[in-house]
């Protein structure tokens, strides 16, 4: 599409065209390190310079620019560095071969995950290159569930810091302290508390590796360049007694903030980034159930963020069902007359309660119909009227008239649902005789283990393939290998995970300057999502596209939420022209790795 066109930041524009060269593409107005690419492997056949305050040895030692051994003679010269590298000159693929060569000689996970992360801090254009070009393969690594395990390890294997801290201690600095983060554009937050890391619970101010985790997938995924995405942890301490005791514990050890105290370091923290970055997309992440809701709610009329957990899990999972149910054969309509059980009350099983009623209402369901479809349970049982005074307002929305506490298993064996949802974070809990009772009463059960990471699981993708002989329609959080069925079958799980969405939300709410991110761009994502899933996938028993059309994915997800923003009028950022081919439009600005020269900033 772009393939031929170059694409460079303001200033290059003005170098370029002083040198009488007119034919690039303006890009972007802000900003002095912006590489940018295409959406899907573009070539380009030239190269804007990048200008870069730095010199010498400074330059090898900034992931953003380092090249490592691929920075050719005339770049050493020009920058200072001659002598500093071995003499021979290697290109992005060699390096990538030579990484990956060492990445698949470790069996452990862990150990890769670092490997990565280490390549991470030294050289960012790599690092998203390996990550772009074998997503299949590394997202598992540097994601869920592999995450899980280096937050849980966090602070003994701390290596370099990444990412910003906030915590009681800094309180009436916060506005000061947001200015020492170098990048002076950053476009996306994911923020977490660390008091649910996945399914794993309060792991304080370790849970800095999922924030970590997410916004390697902006950049990889969704085509936001690194240097403006920033990963934040707010250290309100944590209940974790073990972590509270743990001599490489790097968080305040102290229990959880509270009340005021702890409300008033979010809103600083909040104030501080909207301060510095005004059209800042923050992403809640992994803030437990007692607090995500009234986060989303205090802060999504007047600041551009969304919760993941609740949202992005939610959209996701409206995504899965509606291909699910093209699946069965049935009309992506018929969502409204399921019964869904969601075994999990938390802020995702509500927020998916939440995203999949509002769908139905668009397919033209009364509140009440809808309300109708879902039997949501938790620990102690089906949410009922009788049990509304332990319930949170959102919880009560679900309550059921009836049979108040009645367990998950005799919900399904009276109910007959079509659909079972895991949100629990209890590994094990569907049992065989859980799914066997789905597939009794429903002759393609959708069952959707959500919880992450894969030990959190409800259940694995062979359990619930072999205890409905094969005739449920799977999908869950974390990655699970095909299954291979007695009867030579072999079904391929989807990942039914807020990674598809989040990259492309984030993208489209970005690139357009949207104000607030809404209940119909989240929508939109799902329908743009659920519509890229093709007959073929369907029949590989896939809900999901495959993962190596991630970027592409996120691309089209994106071009919806714009869309969405502009009918909405929440589009600040698009140019009469810009509407005209808003899939060009998205393209242009998804930063692709690849090498480009540097320039040293006084040289121009
Ligand atoms: O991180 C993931 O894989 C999905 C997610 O948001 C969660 O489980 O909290
Ligand atoms: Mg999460």
């Amino acid at each position: 599409m772009l393939a031929s066109k170059q694409i460079c930041t303001i200033r290059n524009c003005r170098l370029l065209a002083a040198a009488g060269r007119t034919n690039f593409r303006f890009l972007s107005t802000s900003d002095d390190v912006a590489v940018e690419g295409e959406w899907a492997g573009c070539k380009r056949s030239f190269m804007a310079p990048l200008r870069v305050a730095a010199r010498g040895a400074d330059i090898l030692y900034n992931p953003l620019y380092n090249k490592g051994t691929a920075f050719k003679s005339g770049e050493r010269d020009r920058l200072g560095f001659r002598g500093l590298l071995p003499s021979r000159a290697m290109n992005i693929h060699s390096q990538k071969a030579r990484f990956l060569l060492a990445l698949r000689a470790e069996t452990s996970a862990i150990k890769k995950n670092i490997m990565l992360e280490d390549l991470h801090d030294r050289n960012e254009t790599l690092y998203h290159r390996v990550l772009v070009d074998h997503i299949e393969e590394m997202a598992p690594l540097i994601y869920t569930p592999t995450v899980g395990q280096a937050c849980l390890e966090f602070g003994a294997r701390f290596r370099r810091p990444r990412g910003m801290y906030f915590s009681e201690e800094d309180r009436g600095h916060m506005a000061a302290m947001v200015y020492n983060w170098p990048h002076k554009d950053v476009h996306v937050i994911v923020v977490t508390d660390g008091s649910r890391i996945l399914g794993l619970g309060d792991l304080g101010a370790n849970g800095m590796g999922i924030p970590i985790g997410k916004l390697s997938l902006y950049c990889a995924a969704g085509g936001i360049a690194p240097h403006r995405v920033l990963p934040v942890v707010l250290d309100a301490g944590t209940d974790n007694k073990e972590l509270l005791n743990d001599e490489f514990y790097m968080g305040t050890q102290q229990p959880r903030l509270q009340g005021d105290r702890y409300w008033n370091l979010v809103d600083e923290f909040m104030q501080a980034v909207r301060f510095r970055w005004p059209n800042v997309l923050v992403q809640f992440e992994d803030f437990s159930s007692n607090v995500a809701q009234t986060l989303l709610d205090k802060y999504r009329d007047d600041h551009l963020c969304f919760n993941d957990d609740i949202q992005g899990t939610g959209a996701t999972a409206l995504a899965g069902l509606l291909s699910a149910l093209r699946a069965r054969g049935e009309k992506v309509t018929s969502l409204g007359d399921q019964r869904i059980v969601i075994a999990g009350a938390g802020s995702a099983g509500i927020g998916i309660g939440q995203v999949l009623k509002q769908a139905m209402m668009e397919q033209g369901k009364s509140e009440k119909e809808a309300t109708n479809t879902f039997f949501i349970c938790d620990h102690k049982g089906l949410l009922g009227k009788e049990r509304c005074h332990e319930l949170n307002p959102e919880q009560q929305e679900f309550a059921r008239d009836e049979d108040s506490g009645l367990p998950l298993l005799d919900v399904v064996k009276k109910y007959k649902p079509t659909i079972l949802l895991g949100v629990t974070a209890v590994g094990g809990l569907f049992t065989r005789e859980l799914i066997s009772e789905m597939s009794v009463n429903c002759e393609r059960p959708i069952i959707f283990p959500l919880s992450n990471p894969t030990a959190k699981a409800e259940c694995t993708a062979e359990q619930a393939y072999e205890w409905s002989h094969g005739r449920c329609i799977f999908a869950s959080g974390s990655p699970f290998d095909a299954v291979e069925m007695d009867d030579g079958r072999i079904f391929s799980p989807s990942q039914c995970n807020n990674m598809y969405v989040f990259p492309g939300l984030g993208l489209g709410a970005t690139v357009c300057g949207a104000t607030r991110v809404t209940d119909r761009m989240l929508f939109v994502a799902a329908e743009a999502l659920a519509t890229f899933v093709s007959e073929d996938d369907l029949k590989r028993g896939r809900v999901f596209p495959p993962i190596t059309s991630i970027r592409e994915v996120s691309h089209r997800i994106a071009v919806a939420v714009v869309k969405e923003a502009l009918r909405e009028n929440l589009a600040t950022r698009v140019r009469e022209k810009d509407a005209l081919d808003l899939d060009s439009f998205v393209a242009q600005k998804m930063y692709y790795p690849e090498y480009v020269p540097l320039v040293e900033k006084t040289f121009v």
